[in-house]
């Protein structure tokens, strides 16, 4: 059972610790039902004229142990789930941290999401019922050997009988996982356009005839949802009365019909009834739990398909690799060529193959037209993408899968679509006269500061958050600084100040920048100027007509 694999990770002793407190539970449950029935007998056999004290202590004896056994597995059962499921959440967030960044940008949001949020709360949700379940299955076992040892016959009757049963359940089940995988299938799609009215609600509100459309998309996905979950509700209901209805069956064959034919069975037939009805209880909870425990196992195998996904892609390289032996003093590429892994070949988009060095302290800028490569390029230069073919040197000394890790540690990052922390994460003990330098001189101090590592706030302008986003990558004080047309979002004024001032000063102390531009006003503030046309790299003199208007 994948559920049970997918809650073991990382805890080799679960099934063990749950088989100890199950069978305790078990055993001391079919234990009572013996005594009960011993009581019976005696009461049958010789009629009542004072309690049997021997029998009533060792009943509760009996009940305290399985009280003790219940609560300890429930309780057990449900803090191994919960900590199962951080296990799992755990790792699965840590593989997409270490997953390559080419495939994990092909992944698809929902997926991540899917597992991370919904398919984990299936399984906790539902935590108590998966317990109950596990116990309930353990206290048939132990009623099936209590009848065993009364009569074989009752046995085997009762095994044919909950056999056939659980074989129209399983023929109804595979309908009923059909049933799921569809009702998974819409309420992805229904995310999905949940996650569109979010992102493009500005677009939705400015034109009722996009609104319109949009909202018979979205009734569409949500009918389609209800439809399909109320089918699947129906073949649930329809599994557990089935599921009832052959205990009821099974009831009415022991004390019906093989009595005539067994006069040996005679003797027996009121305590095997009496644990036929025992087994009611458990068997209704095994039935209700099937469908919670179906979802739940789904959901168990989505993840564990997520995480052998994730770790078919996951980036060969050392998380905690060997540091530079020297401080950075250039990077060169040599033949350096990247492809994207999902695009069709027939409009394949190649970079490179690139020759370039850059040295530390110099300021280059990168030009191109829209879809030249810039972007890509950049993140073929900060170690994002791995280059398909070709060479990267740092310092001289070829990066490999133990230094990936800290050349990407030099580089601090503004990319065009950035995120913005509100908290400063990794830079927490700067020094305040640092962070309010900088404050002030991207002209932010009216309207946020930082304060206990985080901004004050960052609900601000486009072009405000921007510049938070590079004073983040300043107080980082990385060597190198790598920017994506981040002077788009300037005022004019800005923009000049960006170029003329807190460039050079940035240089000045000794950062390398690389930054991707189209303001061909500021070209010659650039020590070097690379340009990009469909994929190929050429330098060109500052002064070149290029990529000018
Ligand atoms: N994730 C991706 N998967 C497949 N192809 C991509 C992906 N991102 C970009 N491309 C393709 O790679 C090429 C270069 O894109 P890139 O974003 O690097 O261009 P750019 O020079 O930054 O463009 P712009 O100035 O418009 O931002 C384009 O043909 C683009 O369609």
């Amino acid at each position: 059972m994948k559920l049970l694999e997918l809650l073991s990770w990382g805890d080799n002793n679960l099934v063990i610790r749950l088989g100890v407190a199950g069978a305790l539970s078990g055993v001391g449950s079919a234990a009572l039902l013996g005594i009960v029935n011993t009581a019976a007998e005696e009461i049958a056999d010789n009629g009542i004229d004072e309690v049997n004290w021997a029998l009533a202590a060792t009943f509760i004896v009996l009940a305290v142990v399985y009280f003790l056994a219940e609560v300890f597995l429930i309780s057990t059962i449900a803090r191994q789930i919960e900590n199962g499921i951080d296990r799992v959440r755990k790792k699965l967030l840590s593989q997409i941290a270490v997953a390559d960044f080419a495939q994990i940008e092909i992944f698809g949001q929902s997926r991540l999401f899917d597992s991370i949020t919904q398919s984990t709360q299936n399984i906790s949700q539902n935590s108590h019922m998966i317990g109950m379940a596990f116990r309930s299955l353990l206290l048939l076992v132990a009623v099936m050997a209590y009848v065993f040892w009364l009569s074989m016959l009752a046995f085997f009757i009762i095994v044919v009988v909950v056999g056939v049963g659980i074989l129209i359940y399983l023929r109804m089940g595979k309908t009923l996982s059909m049933w799921f995988g569809k009702l998974h299938q819409v309420e992805t799609i229904l995310f999905d356009r949940v996650s569109d009215l979010f992102a493009g609600i500005k677009e939705v509100r400015m034109w009722s005839k996009r609104s319109d459309a949009f909202k018979v998309a979205f009734d569409n996905a949500s009918d389609n949802k209800a439809e399909i979950g109320k089918k699947a509700q129906t073949m649930i209901s329809r599994q557990m009365i089935m599921g009832i209805s052959a205990f009821y069956i099974l009831l009415a064959i022991i004390v019906f019909i093989v009595p005539v034919y067994s006069d040996s069975f005679d003797a027996d037939v009121a305590k095997i009834s009496t644990a036929v009805l025992f087994m009611i209880g458990p068997i209704s909870i095994i039935v209700q739990s099937m469908s919670v425990l179906g979802m739940a196992e789904r959901s168990a195998v989505r993840m564990m398909q997520l995480s052998k996904d994730l770790e078919d892609i996951r980036e060969p390289i050392a998380e905690d690799g060997m540091p530079l032996s020297d401080p950075f003093d250039h990077v060169s590429f040599e033949n350096v060529v990247f492809t994207y892994p999902n695009r069709d070949p027939r409009h394949g988009f190649e970079l490179g193959p690139i020759d370039l060095s850059v040295k530390r302290g110099e300021l280059l800028f990168i030009t191109g037209g829209n879809g030249a490569g810039k972007s890509t390029l950049i993140k073929i230069l900060t170690g994002l993408y791995r280059p398909v073919s070709g060479k990267v040197s740092i310092n001289n000394t070829q990066l490999g899968p133990q230094s990936m890790s800290a050349y990407r540690n030099l580089i601090a990052t503004v990319f065009s679509d950035s995120h913005l922390f509100e908290e400063l994460f990794g830079t927490t003990d700067i020094a305040v006269e640092d962070a309010q330098y900088w404050i002030e001189r991207f002209e932010l101090a009216h309207v946020t500061g930082i304060r206990d590592g985080r901004f004050i706030t960052i609900a601000l302008s486009a072009g405000q958050r921007k510049r938070l986003a590079l004073i983040t990558a300043i107080l980082e004080d990385r060597p190198i600084i790598v920017l994506d047309e981040w002077a788009a979002d300037q005022d004019p004024y800005f923009r000049k100040k960006f170029y003329r001032e807190i460039l050079p000063e940035l240089k000045q102390r000794g950062t390398t920048i690389i930054a991707v531009t189209h303001d061909d006003h500021y070209f010659d503030v650039a020590d070097r100027r690379l340009h990009l046309d469909t994929g190929k790299l050429s330098e060109l003199d500052l002064t070149d007509p290029r990529g000018r208007i």
